[in-house]
């Protein structure tokens, strides 16, 4: 009998979901398990690649045709992947249409993703003039620095075909631990104090070294803090060393992004009256281990935070772990600050912020189980918390919790599989729930608890509603009405602080020919560049493209060329000379993309350093920052022509989510809305903080057009350098596809995407519009390994269920 490995490889371009068998050598019989990684030799050739097993067995081995290869090596001492995680990632492939191991890679830190080098090596038979002209006497070489040119490469074929050198692929382990030095006494307690007899007189630091040495107890103590401690310098330690008093060890340390960080201890707040209705419940759901949904719909400042610590407080106090997921963390360190506050070092954060040592080290605190809550973006739903007792989901309506590549999983619906898992409840919490989410409360499927008012009875702010149209006709080309700019000084003249937000989606700053109407547009992509001041180049936002701003109109030469639309640095330049003496902070991409700039801008403007904040849609969310009384939205509707039936719900849940910004402590607030589009009903609603009103007129205009949440969708999209290929293969599909589906599952299609062209690839989608659809599964499954034999010829198909983005 023969002990055999179950092994999922990863086989880029040749993925599949059916495990292969291996042979388990016989010195790591007791020590392979389910979970860990392991290298294994796949294909003819020298190949080596990463895999996770899934399963061993005893077989027998003639059951297998011909040779079993082995294991080459296993890379873990202890499986990366629990049972619930070998789970996990089996249930999210095959509902999200996605290969099982590209789950199993996502689940995990990057660093613990396998890194490939390909390496050229010598053999038994390599001749000595190529042992030093190709590998000057070393036994490997990277390949890809000895095979430059085509006639290198083609000699390199034929010294293999003979045997003289071979190609092969090394699996590198990319995660490093952080280690320090540490200080162990290698004498005995009686030794040290023998010892102290052996040094000659006036030696007061040795006598010190060896008194520090005799505190320790057999422990190891980090040297730094050895020295600071005792008061012994580094040369004493190391004459310690040499007389055999002490050796020096490496100790692990954490790399903690949040070790400098002031946070303050918070204790819990006394809750009113509908908070401790939603507490209750909670904690109840948490006691009982029910797996009850809950929909926490709280107005922007209604307290949600302080249930959701409170209910977490509960978990922990029933010795349970809880996970907490926030939108782009990174973006709110405010929340980052409260969690830790109450909870201190009981806390693991993940987040796309942290560099990847950080994000590994994190996840080992989380993984040996001295982390017993964690905060995180999108992917810190798969932290490997065990006796998980409540799950939350803060802003649950944030697109950001939708991954865009595969797989192409919603946070929510994992945070649902795990609760089915642990018997735990999830708790839902936002001022504006996505449809989807409302409206499955709505059926009794989600549990609803309400906040309706704002904490100590603060009231929601006013919001006026500025038409921009008339006012352009007063004083042309300004981005401020005469209204908000009245209300800025006012704010000035009182010390209180405002927020202005200009809605990016869709707007940016271009370049425009006022002779003949030529927009400077991505050489790579369909989109119209935007003009960038600090680089003072164009700059394309989706594939990166940089160019010179131009001077005269590349198609007709005309001088009149100008820049149209507006930036944030552009709005920030207008505001200075209109308001002199305002201190303003910006905060946008630019302003925000070096390591922790987000965080302190947002401590600047939250110690009164300045009094306007102006930003994109990151500052939209989750400020609590009691002197602001002014919000102001510059220009609210851009987003709402954007081809996506999502559009005016998108709008709506900004608008309020930045409305809520004003007014949350002891002064109320304001707010001011300009757009060109008073009308519109996503604009209304906002004005009127009605929530309730904005859901039941959307859900008719969704049952209407046949979209969500009355129809599910799943929409699959080809991308090919050749426009024509992508076409034809969505043409082909679409024929494919009909026979395969009921007739009454509506297929929409197939199209040019809004944006059909990015990164010089061409994009066409179809639309698959189902209530109930037997086949679906079966068919996209099919479909996912039959596109595998495409993508190596360079088109590229994707699928996505339930997208959230249909440009
Ligand atoms: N029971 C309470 N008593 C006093 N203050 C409270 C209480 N609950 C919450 N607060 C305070 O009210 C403010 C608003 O709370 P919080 O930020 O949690 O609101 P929220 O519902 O998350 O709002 P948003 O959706 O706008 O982010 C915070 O400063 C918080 O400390
Ligand atoms: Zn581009
Ligand atoms: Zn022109």
């Amino acid at each position: 009998m023969a002990q055999i490995a179950q092994v999922l490889v990863d086989v880029p371009t040749m993925q599949t979901n059916r495990p292969y068998s291996y042979r388990i050598p016989a010195a790591w019989r007791s020590q392979v398990q389910p979970g860990m990684r392991v290298v294994v030799p796949f294909g003819r050739g020298k190949r080596r690649v990463q895999g996770f097993v899934l399963a061993c067995n005893d077989a027998d081995e003639t059951a297998y045709d011909g040779e079993l290869k082995a294991i080459d090596t296993v890379v873990d001492l202890a499986p990366v992947l629990n049972p619930e995680a070998l789970a996990l990632s089996k249930w999210l492939a095959d509902s999200t249409f996605s290969f099982q191991i590209t789950c199993a890679q996502t689940m995990l830190p990057a660093v613990m993703r396998a890194k490939y080098v390909k390496l050229l090596r010598t053999t038994a038979t390599t001749p000595a003039d190529i042992q030093t002209t190709i590998f000057h006497g070393q036994s490997s070489v990277p390949f890809d620095d000895v095979a430059t040119t085509p006639a290198q490469v083609s000699d390199l074929l034929r010294l293999q075909a003979a045997g003289a050198v071979e190609v092969y692929f090394q699996v590198k382990n990319q995660a490093r631990h952080k280690t320090v030095v540490g200080i162990t006494a290698v004498l005995d307690q009686a030794e040290l104090v023998e010892a102290e007899k052996t040094v000659r007189a006036g030696a007061a630091k040795q006598v010190a070294l060896l008194k520090g040495l005799q505190t320790l107890n057999g422990e190891t103590l980090a040297q730094k803090k050895f020295s600071d401690q005792f008061g012994v310098s580094e040369a004493v330690i190391r004459t310690g060393e040499q007389k055999g008093w002490l050796k020096k060890t490496p100790i692990e340390v954490y790399r903690d992004p949040y070790a400098t960080a002031d946070i303050k201890a918070t204790k819990s707040l006394k809750l009113n009256d509908e908070q401790q209705v939603a507490v209750d419940q909670i904690v109840a759901a948490v006691q009982k281990s029910a797996k009850t949904t809950f929909l926490l719909e709280g107005v922007t400042g209604s307290g949600k935070t302080e249930v959701y610590l409170q209910s977490i407080a509960a978990a922990l106090a029933q010795g349970k772990t809880a996970l907490m997921l926030v939108p782009e963390i990174s973006l709110t360190p405010q929340m980052v600050q409260r969690v830790k506050g109450r909870f201190g070092k009981a806390v693991a954060v993940l987040h796309s912020g942290l560099s990847s040592g950080e994000k590994y080290d994190e996840w080992r605190r989380i993984k040996r189980q001295e982390a017993q809550v964690v905060v995180g973006a999108r992917s810190a739903v798969f932290a490997p918390l065990t006796n998980l007792g409540l799950i939350i989901m803060d802003e649950e309506h944030e697109s950001s919790y939708k991954q865009d590549d595969a797989p192409r999983y919603h946070a929510r619906q994992v945070a649902l599989w795990r609760s089915q898992y642990h018997d735990c409840p999830v708790v839902l919490g936002s001022a504006t729930p996505s449809l989807e989410t409302r409206a499955r409360a709505e059926k009794g499927v989600y549990q609803r608890l309400l906040l309706a008012d704002r904490v100590n009875q603060r009231p929601l702010p006013k919001v006026s509603i500025i038409d921009m149209k008339t006012e352009l006709q007063k004083h042309a080309e300004s981005n401020f009405s005469q209204a908000l700019l009245v209300a800025l000084q006012d704010r000035l003249d009182r010390h209180e602080q405002s927020v202005l937000m200009l809605n990016r989606r869709g707007y940016s700053s271009f370049v425009l020919c006022r002779d003949c109407g030529f927009v400077l547009k991505c050489p790579n992509c369909d989109i119209s560049l935007t003009l960038h001041m600090d680089t003072h180049t164009m700059k394309c936002h989706y594939c990166g493209h940089e160019e010179a701003i131009p001077r005269i109109c590349p198609n007709c030469h005309s001088h009149q060329i100008r820049y149209y639309g507006t930036g944030t640095e552009k709005v920030e330049e207008e505001l200075r000379d209109l308001l002199p003496d305002a201190r303003i902070i910006r905060m946008d991409n630019d302003t925000t993309r070096k390591k922790g700039a987000h965080a302190r801008l947002l401590s600047q403007f939250g110690s009164g350093e300045a009094d306007i904040l102006i930003g994109t849609q990151m500052i939209a969310k989750g400020l609590d920052f009691p002197n602001v009384t002014l919000v102001g939205v510059l220009n609210a509707d851009t987003a709402l022509g954007l081809p996506d039936f999502r559009a005016s719900e998108r709008t709506f849940q900004l608008l309020t989510q930045v409305s809520g910004r004003a007014g949350r402590a002891e002064k109320s607030g304001h707010v001011y809305i300009q757009t060109f589009n008073p009308d519109h009903y996503a604009i209304r609603f906002a004005q009127h903080h009605d929530y309730e009103g904005f859901f039941k007129y959307e859900m008719r205009m969704r049952h209407q057009g046949g979209y969500p949440p009355y129809y599910f969708t799943v929409q699959i999209t080809a991308s090919d350098l050749d426009e024509a290929v992508a076409a034809k293969r969505m043409y082909q599909l679409l024929q494919w596809l009909k026979p395969q589906l009921t007739p009454s599952t509506q297929i929409l299609g197939p199209t040019p995407k809004p944006i059909a062209r990015v990164n010089r690839r061409y994009y066409y989608q179809i639309v698959i519009k189902y209530k109930r659809e037997p086949n679906l599964a079966a068919t996209l499954t099919t479909l996912l390994h039959e596109t595998q034999v495409q993508q190596r010829q360079g088109l590229q198909i994707a699928i996505d269920v339930e997208p959230l983005h249909f440009m």
